[in-house]
This record gives structure tokens, C-alpha cells and sequence, in this order.
């Protein structure tokens, strides 16, 4: 996956190369994704808006190497993604990419504190640390009173606000966002989407967000519209 960019030879953090998709629908081909191109460099932050169901999120999964592309490849600083078995492709995910979703995906039964301490725990961290790191997190992202609290105790714009803190506890260079605020009030849209600006920002993280929102989607480096199958610049 290695290329000469703009910028000089730097690696890109996130790279889509000629990536495209088909699905069988009733047994006949339907064409989702056809020749998408992506590069994303370290820290820089891409907006992907486009229609319903032109495939946005179809695509963020084969970003995220969630599931395989008819054809193409997705590079994650330069490491070929499909090229990897599926234990290999998961340990490099879990090293690489934070994701964020509409529906926040916290575990009931955990509370804020042990969601986003979990990813951490899951690297065979010990458990005091992970906690440790669990709580200044979520002490930055508002969240200082809640920690205690599980997911049922708290508004949806909180349980977001844990699910980033959860995305960014292992200190991914790039972070997937599909929606994060597709199920918030204006309010709370405003504010999840101000906290993943700025923690990536505090950071140099790369962040790829997928929206409906082109107000939202105008606050970030670079607007990228999905169209007919192929990503366009606007
Ligand atoms: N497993 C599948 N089999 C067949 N078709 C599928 C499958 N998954 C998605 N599709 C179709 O692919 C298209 C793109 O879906 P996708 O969810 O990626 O769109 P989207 O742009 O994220 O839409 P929205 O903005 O409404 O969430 C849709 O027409 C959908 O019906």
C-alpha cells in the first residue's frame, strides 16, 4: 500500500485503494461501492456525507475491516489489511482504529467506568491502570459524576460520550465514527460532536466520520461526498 502522497513519502494512516462492493440481491449483482479511493493522513480529519443508502456505511466497515470488499484493499499504516488472516487483521484493528456508532453499544451490564476500561484490560493491561485511565477519560469528556452509573442510568447524549471515551482509551491513531450523533438532540449532537473534534485534536488523531449532518460535516478538514459508488471531493 505504499505511495508517494502530497505530502511527501509519510505513510497514511488510512488508505482505500480502488475498494469496491457487490452484493446479490435476489441473486442478482447490486454495485454499492465502485472504485473508491481514500487517503487519510495522521491527524487529519475527513467528513463522508452522501445519501441514504448510497453506502456509507458499507464502506466504513471495509475502512474498519469488518467485512471484505469485492475487490480492493484497505491499508492501515501501510499494512495491507486484507492480506492478513482474521486474528492478525483483529489485533492490528484493536492497535489501530477507535470506532464510534449511532447506538452507543455499551455493555449493560458493566458500568461507564468498566466500559472504557474493558479495551484496555482486553491488552492484558492491569486492571488498577486501566481503571486509572478509564477515569481521566471520562473525567474529559464531562463525565466525572457518572462513573459509577451503568449505561441504563444515564441520557443518550452521556452513553455517547462514554462510547467515545471507550473508542479512545487505547490511543488509536484513527478513529470511525458512523453517526455518532444520529440519535441526538440538536444539543447533544453539538456537544459529542465538538468532544470527538477536540479529543482528536489534543491527540493528532486521524478521524474518518460518516454523517447526515453537513453542518457538522463542514467543521472538519475535508467533505467527501458518496456518490454513484465512488467518493468525491466537495
Ligand atoms: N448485506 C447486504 N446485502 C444486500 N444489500 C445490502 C447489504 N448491506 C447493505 N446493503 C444495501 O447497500 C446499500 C448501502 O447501504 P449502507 O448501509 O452502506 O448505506 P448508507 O449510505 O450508510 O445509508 P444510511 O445513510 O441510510 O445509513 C443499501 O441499498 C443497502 O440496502
Amino acid at each position: 500500500m505504499s505511495e508517494t502522497t502530497a505530502r511527501g513519502a509519510e505513510t497514511p494512516v488510512l488508505e482505500a485503494r480502488a475498494l469496491s462492493k457487490v452484493y446479490l440481491d435476489a441473486g442478482a449483482p447490486l454495485t454499492i461501492l465502485d472504485g473508491v479511493d481514500l487517503t487519510v493522513m495522521a491527524g487529519e480529519r475527513v467528513a463522508i456525507v452522501g445519501a441514504s443508502g448510497s453506502g456509507k456505511s458499507t464502506l466504513l466497515h471495509l475502512l474498519g475491516g469488518l467485512d471484505r470488499p469485492s475487490s480492493g484493499e484497505v491499508g492501515w499504516s501501510g499494512q495491507a489489511v486484507f492480506a492478513l488472516d482474521e486474528a492478525a487483521r483483529g489485533r492490528l484493528r484493536n492497535a489501530m482504529l477507535g470506532f464510534v456508532y449511532q447506538f452507543h453499544h455499551l455493555l449493560p451490564e458493566f458500568t461507564a467506568l468498566e466500559n472504557v476500561a474493558l479495551p484496555w484490560m482486553i491488552r492484558r493491561r492491569p486492571r488498577a491502570e486501566a481503571l486509572e485511565r478509564a477515569r481521566a477519560l471520562l473525567t474529559e469528556v464531562g463525565l466525572e459524576a457518572r462513573l459509577a452509573h451503568f449505561p441504563s442510568q444515564l441520557s443518550g447524549g452521556e452513553r455517547q460520550r462514554v462510547a467515545i471515551a471507550r473508542a479512545l482509551v487505547t490511543e488509536p491513531p484513527c478513529l470511525l465514527a458512523d453517526e455518532p450523533t444520529g440519535n441526538l438532540d440538536r444539543a447533544n449532537a453539538e456537544r459529542v460532536f465538538e468532544l470527538l473534534l477536540s479529543l482528536t485534536r489534543t491527540r493528532g488523531m486521524a478521524l474518518v466520520v460518516v454523517t447526515h449532518d453537513e453542518r457538522l460535516a463542514s467543521r472538519l478538514d475535508r467533505r467527501l461526498v458518496l456518490e454513484a459508488g465512488r467518493l468525491v471531493a466537495v
